[in-house]
């Protein structure tokens, strides 16, 4: 049965063409994927339309660039019909619209170390909006007192708060989300709505009358369960789908449009429900960020003794090392390694080498620790890096001293009743002209192999080697 009238079934046949042009880049709203093929939530609802109105090869989806070019489009009568567009005044000039059947609401996410709650904290502050989105409007309407600034597409906006270059940025909560990830923008939060929200509808041009009635019909006749099918094809959208968004993005984002459509479907407690989808994504990238500082941590630490690995150590030498050599501060390294250590392993097996090795790295890191200076790294199996950074070598040698000591006197146990007292020898380089920190290490190398040739348990200098 036709839910047109004949005259408004006539007006539809007598149309040759369509053209609707959807926003090109709003996931998961609507968007194009990679194959340039009409995607999301409003795209289902056309489908659906397009089956119910028999529309055929009339409905030409047309891609345009941007929102601001299908608004242009718009006005130039370039386009007939939009898929997901907020009413406002400036529009309806020549657009006429369908009644709501997404909302969303627009949140101000800022860079995590940002103090402060909601629209009122951002007075002063550089805060993006998307050009030629609603929500830009409306925050340049209603809070002139910010430094409001426009970007063209939300991606560009995330990145400049990021990265410094903005203060906030007034984004839609899903598609914020979605972005968030792609870009690992893991410093971001949410505080809060802008006092904005996304009543999204189909538009129709406003010359074309007897399209927005059979428009509002169609939507009329989807079904809630049809809704909720659009909703559940979203959320169990496998990866691999056309839809390139990881999976886990796909659960929060599709869960927080989930959450939209159906309170709005529903109409349910949106603006309690809207805290939790902000509470949510806050909470999200917090997660993400701790897993990040986790996978930081397991790449620079030595899994034995929990202090620098040698890619780690290593690169904190090259930084430290070039800004005391820039500042002409002095800058001085020693390289330990444990005395006959061999024997130890021969002796009580390689896990008291290990007990061992743990023991020595502990004390040194507790003086260093102590005395706050330098770090520690493992280079090598029963080598460790000490860098100091400035510090002479006068003071070097007196810590490197007071080290060697320590790790004599701290008995180490072996097994039941038995106690070790391990030694070190140690090699100390203090920078003394503009040489590469390899160059540096390596002289480290040379007097630690003195060290070790003249009877083991010893400081030798590098200096001295070069001079005597
Ligand atoms: N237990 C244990 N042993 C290790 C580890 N890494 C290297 N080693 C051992 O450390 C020993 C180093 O031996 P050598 O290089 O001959 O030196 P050394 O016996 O310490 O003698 P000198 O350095 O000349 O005083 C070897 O037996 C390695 O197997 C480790 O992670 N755990």
């Amino acid at each position: 049965q036709d839910i047109l009238t004949p005259e408004e079934r006539l007006w539809l046949d007598q149309q040759p063409v369509i053209r609707f042009a959807p926003a090109p880049n709003f996931p998961p709203v609507e968007f194009f994927n990679e194959d340039n093929e009409y995607q999301g939530i409003t795209a289902d609802f056309i489908k659906i339309i397009d089956q119910q109105l028999n529309l055929g090869q009339k409905l030409e989806i047309v891609q345009l660039k941007d929102w601001g070019e299908v608004m242009s489009e718009g006005r130039s009568r370039g386009i007939d019909m939009w898929g997901a567009a907020e009413k406002t005044v400036a529009r309806s000039q020549y657009m006429q619209f369908t009644e709501p059947y997404i909302r969303l609401p627009a949140v101000i996410i800022v860079r995590q170390e940002f103090a402060g709650d909601g629209i009122e904290a951002l007075v002063g502050k550089k805060v993006v909006g998307i050009e030629n989105y609603a929500s830009y409007e409306h925050l340049q309407e209603n809070y002139p007192q910010l430094n409001a600034l426009g970007v063209p597409d939300i991606e560009a906006g995330l990145r400049m708060v990021s990265y410094g270059a903005a203060d906030a940025i007034v984004a839609n909560n899903a598609a914020a989300i979605y972005y968030i990830e792609k870009n690992g923008l893991t410093n971001l939060k949410v505080i809060g709505e802008s006092g904005f929200e996304w009543n999204l509808r189909f538009a129709v041009r406003d010359d074309w009358a007897p399209l927005l009635s059979i428009m509002q019909k169609s939507l009329d006749s989807i079904t809630a369960l049809q809704k909720r099918d659009i909703y559940r094809y979203w959320i169990n959208l496998d990866s691999s789908d056309s839809w390139k968004f990881t999976k886990d993005y796909m659960l929060i984002a599709m869960a927080g449009a989930l959450v939209v459509i159906v309170l709005v479907l529903f109409g349910w407690g949106w603006r309690k429900r809207a805290a939790v989808n902000m509470q949510r994504l806050t909470q999200r990238i917090e997660e993400q960020k701790k897993i990040e500082e986790e996978l930081k941590n397991l790449a620079t630490t030595d899994e034995l003794t929990g202090t620098y690995n040698r890619r780690a150590i290593l690169e904190i030498a090259q930084t430290d090392y070039q800004k005391c050599l820039d500042e002409g501060q002095p800058f001085s390294v020693l390289l330990i390694d444990i005395d006959h250590f061999k024997q130890v392993n021969d002796q009580y097996g390689h896990e008291v080498g290990d007990r061992v090795i743990r023991a020595i790295v502990n004390v040194c890191s507790d003086i260093l620790k102590v005395k706050k200076i330098g770090h520690i790294g493992r280079i090598g199996g029963e080598e460790f890096v000490v860098l100091l950074p400035m510090i002479d070598q006068t003071e070097a040698h007196s810590v490197a001293e007071q080290l060697r000591q320590c790790v004599e006197k701290e008995p180490i146990q072996c097994i039941e009743n038995t106690w070790y007292s391990a030694t070190v020898s140690v090699g100390l380089a203090s920078l003394e002209h503009s040489e590469k920190f390899d160059e540096l290490l390596n002289r480290a190398d040379m007097a630690m192999y003195q060290a070790k040739k003249s009877g083991r348990n010893r400081v030798a200098v590098s200096h001295e080697l070069v001079a005597g």
